[in-house]
Parts: C-alpha cells; sequence; structure tokens
C-alpha cells in the first residue's frame, strides 16, 4: 500500500516536472521567435534605408542574383537589395518602412508581455496605413516610383481610368480621413487640447525670449550693479539643487520662482533705464529660464523612476509574469438565449392546453338580488322600534341588500353609548324573529353601526357568476381565488399568494367542502397545469376524488404513491416530509440564483438567466389542501403538526401554500403554532362561540346562517361573504372537460421521503423489545384494536416509539399486518391468552 502511494508519488512529481520543462522549452521557443523577428525588423529596416541611397546602383545586379561575384552596394547586401527592391519599388514605397515598425513593434510587445490584443491592433492599423500611405504617395507623387511603389502607382491608375483625377482624390482623402478617425479617435476636446498645447508652446517660447531678452538686460545692468544678481542665481542655483533632491514639490518651487520674478520685476525695470545697451544676440543668458526647471526636473524624475521599472527584468532572479488578458464576453448570453429562442415559456409542453369555459358552470338563475322592499320595511321598524325601547334614537338607517344578509346601518342619535346597543343583540334577533343576526359596533372606517339581518329567501351566489366578474377576470394575482359576494353584492377575490396560508373551518353541513371547491375551481380557471400543483388530503376519500381526472395535469404526489389524493393519514406524514424537502431544495434553488422569491426565480427563469443543466427548473406553485385536518392530528398528531408549522412558517417564499379545513376548530387540532403560521381564515358556521373564538379570535362565526354564509379574515378586519356555490356536476364537468386534454405523462412527482417506520425491520428481535412491549400488548388486546395513536394516547409516546412498538407486535405476532387506513387486526382475543403467549414464549427461549 505504502509502496503503491511511493510510487503514485513519484509519478505525479515526474509528471509536475515534465509540465514545467515542456512549459519552459515552449518559452524558449516563443523567446527565440520573437528574436529572431526583431533581429529580420532590424535587417529589414536597414536594408530599405540603403536602398533608398543604393537602390539605383544595384538595380543593374538585381538580375544576376545566383551570381557570386556581383556586388552590390546595399548594406545588407544582394538579399538586402532583393527585399529592397521588391518592397519599396515593386511594392508599396517608402510605406514598405510600415512592415519594419510591424516587425519590430511585435517583437518587442512580445518580448515584455503585452497583450496579443494590442499586437493585433498595430499589425491591422499599420498595414492600413502602409496601403493609404503608398495610395497617397503614388498619386501625388506619381513622378518618383521609390515614394509610392508599383503597387501604390498602380492602384493610382486604376482609380484614375475609373474616377477620374478629381475622384480619386476625394476617394485618397476619404480613407485618410477615415483612417484618422478610427485610428486616433478624435474627439472636439482632444483637438482642443492639442490647440491649446501648441499655443502655450508658442506662449512659453514668446516668454522665454522676452525672459531672455529681459534677463540679457538685466545682465548688461550686471554689469554696474552686480551683487544683487548674483544672489538671485545662486537662490536659484540652491533651488535646482533641491529639485534634484526631491526636498520640494513643484509647487512650492513655482511660488518662489514667482516670487523671484516679482522681486526681479523692478529690477528689470531700473535697468530699461540704463543707457548701456547690449547686442542679445551676442551674449549668452548663463542660465535658462527659472519657469523651465520644474518641467525639465521632473522629466527627468520620471525618466530615472521609469528607468528603474524597466531595468528590473534585467534582475535574472525577478521573472515578470504577463497576466493574461480575461475573455470578453462579447454579448449577454442570456439576452441572446431570449433572442434566438423568445422567452422561456413553461406552458410549451401543453401548449395546446384549452382553459375550460365559464359555461361548464351552472347558471342558478339568481345572480341578481331580489329585494323584498316589505321585509325591508318590516325589518327597519322592528329594529328603531327595539332601540327605541331601550331609549336609543336613531339620527339616520341605511339598508344594503346582500346575496344572504341585509345589512342595516344606523347612526345613532349623539351621546349614545355603543356598547348599549351591542348588548341588545338578543333582543333585536327577538324583536326580527331571527337567527344569525350579527351586530358590528361600529363598522370599521365608515362611522355607523351594522345589524346583518338574514333574508328570508336567501339568494344562491353561483360560481359562474364569480367566475365571470371581471374582478376576477382581470385579477393580477399569483394565485387568484373567487371565495363568492360581499354583503354589497361585490366579487370577493383573494390572493392565495399573498394570504400565504388559508385555515378553513366550520361544523358539519355548513359548505366547508363546497368553499375548498370554489377555491380549487377558481384555480383551475386561472392557472396553467404548468403552474399550479395541487397536494389533496382527503380523509373522507368522497369530497375531492373528482379531481382524479386531472391527476396528470394538476395534481402532484410521491413516487410511489399509485393515488395522487391521500386518502391515507399514515401516508400524510411522507407527503408533508416530502412537501419539507421540496421546500428546502427550492430554498437552494432560490439561493443559487440570488433571488428571494419563486416569482422573481421563475421571471429570471423565463429570461433564460438561469441554467437548466445546474437544476434549475421553472417552479409551479403547490397548493396543499387537507379537508378534516382534525382527523389527521387525532391519529398522527405531532408527526402532522411539526411539517405542517415548518411548512407553514417557511414555504411563503418558494411558493408552497396550505389549506387546511377542519370540521372542529378546538384548540387540540388548531394548536398555537398553526394558528400563528395561518393569518387567513374562513369561518363557516360553528356550532359554539368557543369555536368561533378558536377560529377568528372572535365571536361571529356562531351567529352565521349556514349554507355558505362565512366570515373572512387576514388579520384585522372580518368581512362576511357569502361562498360561491359550485356543486358535485359542475366540478365533474369541469375535470372532465381537463382530463380528457392532453396531459403530462405523469403527476408531478414530489421529492421522495423515506419514513422511520418503512425502515423497520418486521423480524424484531425479542431481546431487543421495547420496556414497554408488556404494557403495549396489553393495551391493545384489550382495547381489540391495533392502532400506534392508541398506544400514543394510553402509555403518552411519542409517534416513532408507538410505531417501533406496533412493529414489534406484529413480528410477536399479536396483531396483524399493516391494512391502510384501518386499524390492525389483534389476533389475541383476551389478556388470559396473552399471558398465555407470554409463558409459551418465555419456555421456549
Ligand atoms: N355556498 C353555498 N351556497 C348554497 N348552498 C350551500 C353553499 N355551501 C353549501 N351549501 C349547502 O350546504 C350543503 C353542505 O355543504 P358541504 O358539503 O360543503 O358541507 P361541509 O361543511 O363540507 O360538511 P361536512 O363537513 O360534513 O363535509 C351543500 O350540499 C349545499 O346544499
Amino acid at each position: 500500500m505504502k509502496q503503491d502511494n511511493k510510487t503514485k508519488k513519484n509519478t505525479t512529481s515526474k509528471s509536475a516536472n515534465k509540465d514545467k520543462t515542456k512549459g519552459n522549452s515552449l518559452f524558449n521557443i516563443k523567446f527565440l521567435f520573437l528574436i529572431i523577428l526583431l533581429f529580420t525588423g532590424i535587417a529589414l529596416t536597414v536594408s530599405l534605408v540603403s536602398y533608398l541611397f543604393t537602390g539605383i546602383e544595384d538595380q543593374s545586379s538585381l538580375g544576376a542574383m545566383s551570381d557570386r561575384t556581383a556586388t552590390v552596394a546595399n548594406q545588407t547586401g544582394k538579399v538586402g537589395a532583393y527585399f529592397g527592391h521588391t518592397l519599396i519599388f515593386s511594392g508599396f514605397g517608402v510605406a514598405a518602412f510600415f512592415l519594419c515598425k510591424i516587425l519590430i513593434q511585435t517583437a518587442t510587445y512580445g518580448l515584455f508581455g503585452i497583450s496579443a490584443t494590442r499586437v493585433k491592433n498595430v499589425i491591422f492599423w499599420d498595414l492600413c496605413a502602409m496601403i493609404i500611405v503608398s495610395i497617397s504617395l503614388g498619386f501625388f507623387a506619381s513622378s518618383n516610383l521609390i515614394l509610392g511603389g508599383a503597387v501604390g502607382f498602380e492602384i493610382n491608375q486604376y482609380l484614375v481610368d475609373y474616377l477620374g483625377t478629381i475622384g480619386t482624390i476625394l476617394l485618397i482623402l476619404f480613407f485618410a480621413i477615415a483612417f484618422v478617425i478610427f485610428r486616433f479617435k478624435p474627439s472636439p476636446e482632444k483637438i482642443k487640447n492639442t490647440l491649446d498645447s501648441v499655443k502655450d508652446s508658442v506662449n512659453n517660447t514668446l516668454e522665454k525670449s522676452k525672459q531672455e531678452i529681459a534677463d540679457l538686460k538685466t545682465e548688461t545692468k550686471k554689469v554696474t550693479v552686480d551683487t544683487p544678481k548674483q544672489e538671485t542665481i545662486s537662490q536659484q542655483e540652491n533651488l535646482e539643487e533641491l529639485i534634484l533632491n526631491n526636498l520640494i514639490d513643484d509647487e512650492t518651487l513655482t511660488d518662489k520662482t514667482t516670487q523671484q520674478s516679482t522681486t526681479e520685476q523692478p529690477e528689470s525695470e531700473k535697468s530699461e533705464t540704463t543707457t548701456f545697451t547690449m547686442n542679445p544676440k551676442t551674449v549668452k543668458p548663463t542660465i535658462e529660464h527659472s519657469s523651465e526647471l520644474p518641467i525639465n526636473k521632473k522629466k527627468e524624475e520620471d525618466k530615472s523612476f521609469e528607468s528603474m521599472i524597466l531595468d528590473t527584468p534585467n534582475d535574472d532572479n525577478f521573472v515578470i509574469e504577463a497576466a493574461e488578458d480575461e475573455e470578453v464576453v462579447e454579448e449577454n448570453l442570456a439576452a441572446k438565449l431570449v433572442q434566438d429562442f423568445g422567452e422561456f415559456d413553461p406552458t410549451l409542453e401543453l401548449s395546446k392546453y384549452q382553459f375550460p369555459s365559464i359555461d361548464l358552470l351552472k347558471d342558478y338563475g339568481t345572480s341578481s338580488i331580489t329585494i323584498d322592499q316589505e321585509e325591508l320595511e318590516i325589518n327597519k321598524n322592528n329594529i328603531v322600534e327595539t332601540l327605541k325601547n331601550y331609549k336609543i334614537d336613531i339620527a339616520q338607517i341605511k339598508a344594503t341588500v346582500g346575496p344572504t344578509v341585509t345589512l342595516y346601518e344606523i347612526v345613532p342619535e349623539a351621546g349614545v353609548r355603543i356598547s348599549k346597543i351591542k348588548n341588545l343583540e338578543d333582543d333585536i334577533a327577538l324583536s326580527l324573529a331571527a337567527l344569525g343576526i350579527r351586530i358590528i359596533a361600529p363598522i370599521p372606517g365608515r362611522g355607523t353601526i351594522g345589524i346583518e339581518v338574514p333574508n328570508t329567501k336567501p339568494s344562491i351566489v353561483s360560481m359562474k357568476s364569480v367566475i365571470s366578474s371581471p374582478k376576477f377576470q382581470n385579477a393580477e394575482m399569483e394565485l387568484p381565488i373567487a371565495l363568492g359576494k360581499t354583503i354589497s353584492n361585490e366579487t370577493f377575490v383573494v390572493d392565495l399568494a399573498k394570504m400565504p396560508h388559508m385555515l378553513m373551518a366550520g361544523a358539519t353541513g355548513q359548505g366547508k367542502s363546497v368553499g375548498l371547491n370554489a377555491v380549487l375551481t377558481s384555480l383551475l380557471y386561472k392557472k396553467h397545469p404548468a403552474e399550479v400543483k395541487f397536494v389533496l388530503v382527503d380523509p373522507k376519500k368522497v369530497e375531492l376524488t373528482l379531481f382524479n381526472k386531472i391527476e396528470r395535469h394538476y395534481l402532484a404526489k410521491l413516487p410511489d404513491a399509485e393515488d395522487a389524493i391521500i386518502t391515507d393519514n399514515t401516508k400524510v406524514i411522507n407527503t408533508l416530509n416530502s412537501l419539507c424537502i421540496e421546500m428546502d431544495n427550492r430554498y437552494s434553488l432560490l439561493k443559487d440564483a440570488m433571488v428571494r422569491n419563486i416569482k422573481e426565480y421563475n421571471e429570471k427563469f423565463k429570461q433564460r438567466k438561469l441554467n437548466p443543466e445546474q437544476g434549475h427548473r421553472f417552479l409551479p406553485y403547490i397548493v396543499l389542501v387537507v379537508d378534516e385536518f382534525a382527523d389527521l392530528i387525532m391519529t398522527a398528531g405531532k408527526e402532522v403538526e411539526t411539517p405542517i408549522a415548518r411548512l407553514a412558517q417557511l414555504a411563503r417564499a418558494i411558493g408552497i401554500h396550505l389549506i387546511i379545513a377542519t370540521q372542529r376548530p378546538s384548540v387540540n387540532v388548531i394548536t398555537g403554532i398553526i394558528k400563528a403560521n395561518f393569518p387567513a381564515r374562513v369561518a363557516f358556521r360553528v356550532t359554539s362561540k368557543i369555536d368561533s373564538r378558536t377560529i377568528l379570535d372572535g365571536q361571529g362565526a356562531d351567529q352565521l346562517i349556514g349554507r355558505g354564509d362565512m366570515l373572512y379574515t387576514q388579520g384585522n378586519d372580518l368581512v362576511r361573504v357569502q361562498c360561491a356555490f359550485v356543486d358535485t356536476p359542475e366540478v365533474e364537468r369541469l375535470t372532465e372537460f381537463i382530463g380528457a386534454q392532453k396531459a403530462y405523462p405523469e403527476a408531478y412527482l414530489l421529492p421522495e421521503y423515506v419514513g422511520e417506520e418503512t425502515s423497520t425491520a418486521i423480524d424484531v428481535d425479542i431481546s431487543e423489545r421495547d420496556s414497554l412491549f408488556r404494557q403495549a400488548a396489553e393495551v391493545i388486546v384489550t382495547a381489540q384494536q391495533g392502532s400506534a395513536s392508541l398506544l400514543q394516547r394510553k402509555l403518552k409516546l411519542g409517534y416513532n416509539r408507538a410505531g417501533r412498538l406496533i412493529d414489534q407486535l406484529e413480528a410477536a405476532g399479536i396483531v396483524g399486518p399493516f391494512e391502510g387506513s384501518k386499524a390492525r387486526v389483534v389476533l389475541i382475543p383476551d389478556l388470559i391468552a396473552l399471558e398465555q403467549f407470554f409463558q409459551e414464549e418465555e419456555q421456549n427461549m
């Protein structure tokens, strides 16, 4: 083993060495090539320069190149004479020097590691310049073939034949200007700057000469009054020294020099007054103009710095590696993909999918509300009179007729206490002889008190009327749900994505199942199968079965599940945990994509900014619908509550939304943790005030009149809504219509989840039995019911331990095998038989 490692190490080090040598030899070849290029460039320059002087002389010898005795005057011999002739005379004229430039510059750039892009640029522009110069000289100096060369001359002839002289001049000028524009990219500022600098230098020269004259005049003065000038000069010399030693900066220097010049000024003025004159040309100034000093010195400084940098490569130990230029992505890849293929369309696989038509829903013929004037009048009078009996005067009363209830809004006279009216709820109900009266005191934001009185003839709010309403059709929501109509007969549309989870409660027969169907129907009318998937849990087995037909369009399931609709409570746990895995997966996808929610993610995916090869995919919304949640909690307890709470807490951003319905809104079903995470609540009629408080955190649900009459809250206000009615035949027609269309090959598959109970071995060793095994057996045999939840309750165990015990009991032969949602059969009839069983077991051991 060790030897293996050793040989491995050896081979790796050998291969590393090999790589190194390979790299070195490659470097050497490149270096050699560049040196050859440099020398060729120099040789060519010499030969071309020499050709300019000796070309005519050598012309006769060109024919006898093979003759060794023939001599040429070119400094680089016959080869040089040949290249000079070919490139200058028969080629591009003096513009052939650009070739020398290209060779030398390429070589030096290569040696100094300057990027290949710059080298390419140089070659390109120099070749362009060579052709333009050759043609220009060929035209303007056509008499001298050496200037333009044969190429320039011939092209000119050709152009003149076709374009005439003026045309050729214009064309040449055009190319020359185009070259200058593209090569040097002159901008107005650049031109202005150049002009300014030219102006400055002219001015400087003028100043300089003026100053020189002035100096000379001072010099003249110096002949008579010598000492002060001496001082100035020595001062200036000192300054020079200072600059050289980098002790003062330019500014101080300029200040000082200006100071000097100002101090000098009167002297020069004085000098003007002297009569002594001198020819300035004959006298050379002893010192240059001081203002030039800093510039020169600065240059020198820069130079020394430059030479410092350039000197460093001479140091053999100091290797400079030229960093490679980063690759430039020419264009945005995502934008190109979108341009080529268009935005990603998630509906493409089922592009022919047709949304169901509204005609599939039934019209109950009562879309408009019938107003019974007489009834309104009687109710109004009763309310006013009852209140008067209690000495409450009303300033104003107004009625709004809704589908099931009429809202009487009253404005009491000043000084009436609201709580007084609120306490009269039962008395008003008595006087109106009606059930389900609800007093809202005050109506939030309206400044009135509301009394809701049920209509004697309530009208049905059909699903058709809410689906066809513009409010739903035009709703720009992620998951719009048309729940029904409010008291003012307005369609009530909410966004499930914003809720983000919904809790639905109501006593049996009050309209929960219809409510769930209304939710699902709304989504089916608005969302394509690619955009939303349902996970349906229906312990009653009959409520949601109709949706089986759309399994391959809209439903999601576990990979090993037979039916997409989950009717077995034990399978719910796996599904919930699988949803938790899906949630985690989606979160990591969102993190990779650097977005905060599913909407942004899908938007980015559609714009092809996310690579499917890295696991990215279009994410459909997932709506988990659980009917009879109470049943689930009773049988599975914490096993269900924990994943539900986790999903409720975290799943909002990644598009998993929960709708949970329960008949029993008691506190052990809707626990604190669940309540805290379900801000949107729908309450159908419940039987007690306590239930109402559990679901709504206040009373009201107990005063509803049933049959789809509901209260909706999303945190603060309570809205009374008449739930839209959708009957079973309508849902059947709808699902049949969708089910008959082309579908995906299978239902949307959720990630696999391996539950703990599935991994438990059946043949459990007797010695490994749980310490509570005997007690558990007694409980099961006494109750004659082999269920884990019974053990949980009786022995106060967790689900996992209870499940393990059941498995051990099965292995021992006390209970029968697992039979879906049914409790297992108990194979031992009573406790006496159980005692015998244990005794026999002991004997056999
Ligand atoms: N929105 C509604 N408009 C008119 N009638 C309704 C409405 N909702 C429900 N009903 C009536 O109430 C009956 C019972 O409704 P539903 O089956 O939805 O009750 P439920 O709360 O699901 O009962 P359970 O919990 O026992 O299943 C329906 O058959 C229907 O006649």
